[in-house]
């Protein structure tokens, strides 16, 4: 199959959750530890409830590999739960307003909301966010990197201006970011995985005072992706538009609200001359030995700006893939919101139990892995093969003939 697919099972408190993953090529070396990095990553950040304490995210692959290396069949992962008390839970007598409880339960016609709730958490995420730790490794063997941080909190931003690419002086550059190499350092540094981890301090104060009033905090996250060659995706039919699947990826993950892409909602305030990133020359600068400016990745052209977020007409460009997420605030609030008792139809203080506080450090890290999903895909759907020697061969022409045009 040259695409890529899964498909998960498993409830939040059941006792594991399972994931298969077709379509990778066989002959690809695959790394657990590289899987369980990001699981390790998705368990943290700073506002995470109890559960994060009892659980230990650490991912069994119990098909689809032989020494170390992909068969070409699907791929099966295991992530056991450690919090599996399912059969003993109760089922709360009311509905949580802002989590799937009424509207699941309405719709299998049935007040059971726990039968709901089960499916209808986060905890679904991090089988996805393994499934994609495997997917990933394909487009990481070609040098691209993904990259997810939070750049919001509660509404308040972590850099002291915005940091979307934009080099036209509105307020909306680079100019704050880190270097590529030192971001992974900072982000992994603060407990907000964020790229300023010097104010952690005063975001950790934030959520503090939240937890202390019984309230919850949403943010906003960002994806970057770098290395990725122009044309992966494609301008031809809507589903197959690289945007909209990276759009539908995001919106995947529960609790989140907006997608932008590179200037996002900005661009429609702004007009076109000041949106459209102009074509340049490549630069002698722009390939790897800094000699030959048509072998830069991108041929031999270059983008002045990169307001376009790394996107056009479906397609990557080339320039770095730039996507933010909304999340809202976390659904169950300690000092509960008014909700309909079930019984006695009175209004009533929604039930809690334990909450996350925030959670918008581990959907970076899901939303990270959910984009590098879809470049996996899409980098299958470009390049096909049934084994890594054919995909390499296929990716080599590609580039040699980028350089050709
Ligand atoms: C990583 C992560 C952790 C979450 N933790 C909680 C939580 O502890 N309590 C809660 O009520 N909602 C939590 N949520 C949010 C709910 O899953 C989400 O609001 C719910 O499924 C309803 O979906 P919707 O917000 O997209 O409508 C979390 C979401 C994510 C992504
Ligand atoms: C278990 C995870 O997140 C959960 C997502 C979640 C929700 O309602 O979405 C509710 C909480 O679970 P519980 O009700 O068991 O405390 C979070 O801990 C996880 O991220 O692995």
């Amino acid at each position: 199959m040259t695409t890529l697919r899964y498909t998960t099972a498993g409830e939040s408190h059941g006792p594991a959750l399972t994931g298969i993953l077709e379509g990778l090529p066989a002959g690809l070396a695959l790394s657990k530890e590289r899987i369980d990095a990001e699981l390790i990553r998705r368990q943290g950040g700073y506002g995470r409830g109890g559960r994060m304490q009892i659980e230990t995210d650490l991912v069994d692959i119990t098909a689809g590999m032989r020494a170390g290396r992909t068969l070409g069949s699907p791929l099966a992962l295991v992530l056991k739960n450690a919090d599996a008390t399912i059969e003993e839970l109760p089922v709360p007598g009311n509905a949580r307003p802002g989590h799937a409880d009424l509207a699941g339960s309405q719709k299998f016609g049935e007040l059971d909301t726990r039968a709901v709730l089960e499916r209808a958490s986060a905890r679904e995420t991090a089988i996805r966010v393994a499934l994609a730790g495997a997917a990933r490794q394909l487009i990481e063997h070609f040098g691209v990197r993904v990259f997810g941080h939070v750049v919001e909190l509660g509404g308040e931003r972590f850099a002291p201006s915005d940091v979307r690419g934009d080099a036209q002086g509105d307020g909306l550059g680079d100019a704050e970011l880190p270097p590529v190499d030192e971001r992974e350092q900072r982000r992994d540094a603060s407990q907000f995985y964020s790229l300023f981890p010097e104010r952690d301090e005063a975001f950790i104060a934030k959520v503090d005072a939240a937890k202390e009033a019984g309230d919850t905090l949403g943010g906003v996250f960002e994806v970057r992706a770098w290395g990725l060659p122009p044309g992966l995706g494609s301008h031809a039919s809507g589903p197959e538009r690289l945007t909209s699947r990276l759009a539908g990826a995001l919106m995947s993950i529960p609790a989140m609200k907006g997608v932008e892409f590179g200037l996002g909602f900005e661009a429609a305030r702004r007009p076109g001359s000041r949106v459209h990133d102009a074509i340049d020359p490549a630069e002698a600068s722009d390939s790897a030995d800094g000699s030959d400016p048509v072998a830069s990745p991108n041929g031999r052209f270059r983008r002045r700006t990169n307001n376009a977020g790394g996107l056009e007409g479906g397609m990557t460009t080339g320039e770095e893939l730039v996507v933010r997420v909304a999340m809202k605030p976390i659904s169950t609030l300690r000092r509960g919101l008014d909700t309909v008792d079930f019984e006695t139809n009175e209004t009533v203080r929604a039930t809690y139990q334990r909450s996350d506080v925030t959670a918008a450090p581990a959907a970076s890290v899901v939303g990270e892995a959910l984009v590098a999903f879809e470049l996996a895909r899409a980098w299958r759907e470009k390049f096909g093969g049934d084994a890594m020697s054919q995909v390499t061969a296929a990716v080599e022409f590609y580039r040699e003939q980028l350089r050709s045009l």
